[in-house]
């Protein structure tokens, strides 16, 4: 049997209400995340990632959202909090850590403050002990001169050193759940990597489980445990990192990661696929990777292609999905 997962996600659906209609953001996404693993959503911009993670913190804009499905953290019903429970999940039970600390961090405070009012906050205790606890924060996210640094408001920071300040704001609380929105993008490469394994190292001590948004595929293969990759709204591979990067079964999943090398090889980070993604106003009827496949056949556009699992290989969602290995085969062969 396996274990109680930390977070569970089923059959999510996000619609927003625009002035052009409603736009299928997220559709029909499910995963379940055990406790102390890392799952990471990768793809192409747009395709839900963010979205998918603002559903699980409750940050959408309510008024102009349909969110249907279900989310289940630490026991909880994410979508029936409210008030002191919803103050309490967000925070105590997840926490988020964004691409951009000016998203996490408030200017007019010092950083002591902010991690120090947080503690006090989900962990009750005096201002002092909130000071001294903040200083062992800063410390574990290896901020150099940690108990100066409290004193610090956020523009006296370098990029690095806000966004560890920012992971120790997050990791404060002693949140079950971290979500990590592309959390090192806006670095340059040495110091990005400095603080995702921070984040890594953190994550694995204090057992929390994460969902870790990523477009960087190198990233993804040196953090997550798990990868989950989004088309469109909607998962269409799902396995192990190894299984996804190493054995890809959907064909835009090996486009991603042909692309990705292309681009390595010619030494730009972000590379594209050929073609654009739907319209998310307008979905096509059956996969919607189609109008991009070099695999497709006419049953493709007939009918949405659900998940299949497969023993020993990630689990995908692709009518064609037979066709697509044997050309692997063929070309491995070759
Ligand atoms: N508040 C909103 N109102 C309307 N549309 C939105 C809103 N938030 C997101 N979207 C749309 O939902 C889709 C999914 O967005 P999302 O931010 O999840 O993409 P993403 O995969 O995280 O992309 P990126 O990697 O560029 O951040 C996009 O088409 C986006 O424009």
């Amino acid at each position: 049997m396996s274990p109680q997962p930390l977070a569970s996600v089923r059959d999510l659906n996000v619609r927003f209400r625009s002035p052009r209609g409603e736009v299928c953001a997220v559709n029909g996404v499910s995963f379940e995340l055990q406790p102390g693993e890392v799952l990471g959503l990768i793809g192409e911009s747009g395709c839900g990632k963010s979205v998918t993670l603002r559903a699980l913190m409750r940050l959408l804009p309510e008024q102009r959202t349909v969110m249907t499905g279900g989310i289940t953290v630490d026991g909880q019903d994410v979508a029936s909090l409210k008030n002191r429970a919803l103050s309490a999940y967000r925070g105590g039970t997840t926490a988020m850590v964004f691409q951009d600390p000016g998203l996490a961090l408030d200017p007019v405070y010092t950083i002591g403050q902010q991690i120090g009012e947080a503690i006090q906050r989900h962990r009750g205790g005096s201002r002092a002990q909130a000071r001294v606890q903040a200083q062992q924060w800063l410390e574990q996210v290896k901020v150099p001169s940690a108990r100066a640094r409290l004193d610090n408001y956020p523009h006296e920071l370098s990029g690095g050193m806000r966004q560890r300040a920012m992971i120790a704001l997050a990791l404060s609380c002693g949140p079950k759940l971290v979500l990590a929105d592309e959390p090192t993008t806006a670095l340059d490469a040495t110091v990005q990597m400095q603080v995702l394994l921070i984040l890594r190292e953190l994550q694995q001590r204090l057992g929390m489980g994460a969902v870790f948004v990523t477009h960087d595929l190198g990233v993804a293969a040196e953090i997550c445990d798990r990868i989950a990759v989004m088309y469109a709204g909607r998962i269409v591979e799902i396995g192990s990192a190894e299984e996804v990067l190493l054995h890809p079964q959907h064909p835009y999943t090996q486009g991603l990661l042909a692309a990705t090398l292309h681009g390595s090889m010619r030494g730009t980070r972000r590379t594209g696929l050929p073609g654009a993604p739907p319209d998310l106003l307008a979905l096509p009827a059956g996969c919607a990777f189609a109008a991009r496949c070099a695999h497709v056949s006419s049953d493709c556009v007939k009918a949405v292609p659900e998940l299949r699992s497969q023993p020993g290989l990630s689990a995908a969602a692709c009518w064609r999905l037979g066709a697509v290995q044997n050309a692997t085969a063929a070309g491995a062969g070759a």
